[in-house]
């Protein structure tokens, strides 16, 4: 077995590791117990996730990167996402698990600190009125390339970092898949 955690930098790298072993193996427990703090240290560090909900993203990272192998993690004997439901969420709705479970990009919550003035004003105008729950509605308008969805990015992963739940929308495929854990709303005028 593997003596250091560097071995494990990332989900990926703890599936492909033993994803070619006998599916009754005890080796993948064994690596999960193993090294899962290091494996989860990403989750720990971004966000400031309960213990249950890293869990649950790291099995379905883990998940994943399986199937991607055309495996599945249900065979191995490690925590499954069967399991981690049977936890604590705090709620017992499906889609509110899965919004409090979308991934946030490292990246995204980096933009924060990135802004420029005017998307700061924008930024801080829109976030204060998620933590006092004032009721708005806001339009952000700006020439093309000038950073608006930089701007939705941030709030959504501030949003989310705090364990909100933020539902990202848009009018067309193209312009929803530019946001993380988006959704597309078509409707007819
Ligand atoms: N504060 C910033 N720091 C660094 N890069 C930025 C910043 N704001 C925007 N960018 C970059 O500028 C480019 C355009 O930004 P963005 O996509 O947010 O613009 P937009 O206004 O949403 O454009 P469009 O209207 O065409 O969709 C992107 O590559 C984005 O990463």
């Amino acid at each position: 077995m593997p003596s250091g955690s560097s071995n494990f930098p990332n989900a990926c790298s703890f599936a492909t590791t033993f994803c070619n072993t006998p599916y009754e193996s005890n080796i993948p427990r064994a690596l999960w117990d193993t090294f899962y703090d290091s494996l989860s240290e990403d989750f720990r560090h971004n966000q400031n996730l309960k213990d249950v909900k890293i869990i649950h993203r790291m099995i379905k990272s883990v998940e994943y990167f399986l199937e991607s192998m055309g495996r599945n993690i249900s065979e191995y004997n490690l925590p499954s996402s069967v399991d981690v439901k049977e936890l604590d969420f705090g709620t017992k709705y499906k889609e509110i698990e899965e919004e409090l479970c979308i991934e946030i990009p490292h990246e995204d919550l980096m933009y924060v600190s990135q802004l420029n003035t005017c998307q700061r004003t924008a930024y801080n105008t829109i976030w204060q009125h998620v933590q006092t729950q004032a009721a708005s509605a806001f339009f952000v308008d700006g020439l093309g390339g000038t950073g608006k969805t930089y701007i939705y990015r941030a709030l959504l992963a501030t949003t989310r970092s705090k364990g909100l739940i933020v539902l990202a929308t848009a009018t067309s495929g193209i312009a929803a898949s530019n946001l993380p854990g988006w959704s597309y709303f078509s409707f007819t005028l």
